[in-house]
């Protein structure tokens, strides 16, 4: 399987992201924002970090970069399977291939920690990840909180495209447990073949890091992958 990792001026988990998909015995390589095509590959991840120093807003410019738009009609024309992490979740927002926005932390702090998850969605992409299922990653952003407008939160619920929320360590949701200020504890959210969440899988792949849950995370998505999307070359 061939994925590509796509990289901005100011990513910064580009090659944790390489890393990670290599040790799961997937091919990946860095596509360079100024693409406007992708090359043969089965699924793509936009990787964490501060594209374009996160002037204006985060993941405003690298929006409208020529491989975001390549990557709109990839999504289009074939359903390929995109995974945002962090600032990619923000590019993700930013160029209207997800719901919602992502905002300034509410405390106004830059937040570096574990954070436990809870999937409230399943979906095809993720065959491992069951509703309940927790699940703990880090976090490190100064603009996660995600927001969306008054009466849109509902659909986001029942379309199922509310995926993953910040719950405390014995899985409970509450408000003590958001580490951002996110509307209804929200980590990540999905729609279609797109997917995208603020904390970090690709820091969480052994146990000597602190979990090895984002190993199962990446697993699981590439297994969907596999399963589901049945492109030849997989
Ligand atoms: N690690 C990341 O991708 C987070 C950086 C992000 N641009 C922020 O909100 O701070």
């Amino acid at each position: 399987m061939r994925v590509a990792v796509v990289t901005f001026p100011g990513s910064n988990c580009d090659m944790d992201t390489v890393k990670a998909l290599t040790t799961l015995g997937v091919e990946a390589r860095t596509v360079d924002h100024r693409q406007d095509h992708l090359g043969d590959i089965d699924a793509a991840i936009i990787p964490g970090g501060f594209s374009y120093g996160d002037y204006l807003r985060s993941g405003a410019l690298a929006a409208k970069a020529p491989v975001i738009l390549a990557l709109k009609q990839a999504i289009e024309a074939s359903q390929l399977p995109v995974l945002g992490i962090c600032n990619g979740f923000q590019i993700l927002t930013e160029a209207g291939l997800l719901p919602g926005v992502l905002r300034p932390n509410r405390h106004g702090e830059f937040r570096c920690d574990f954070q436990t998850l809870r999937v409230v969605t399943e979906s095809p992409y993720f065959p491992g990840l069951a509703v309940g299922d927790v699940l703990k990653m880090p976090i490190a952003h100064g603009e996660g909180a995600y927001y969306t407008p008054p009466g849109t939160l509902e659909d986001l619920f029942r379309s199922g495209a509310a995926w993953l929320q910040y719950v405390d360590t014995d899985g409970q949701l509450n408000a003590l447990a958001n580490p951002n200020g996110s509307v209804a504890n929200l980590a990540g959210v999905m729609k279609g073949s797109v997917a995208a969440l603020m904390p970090h899988p690709e820091r969480a792949m052994h146990q000597y890091l602190g979990s090895q849950d984002g190993r199962r995370f990446l697993s699981s998505w590439l297994e969907g992958i596999r399963q589901e999307v049945g492109h030849a070359s997989v």
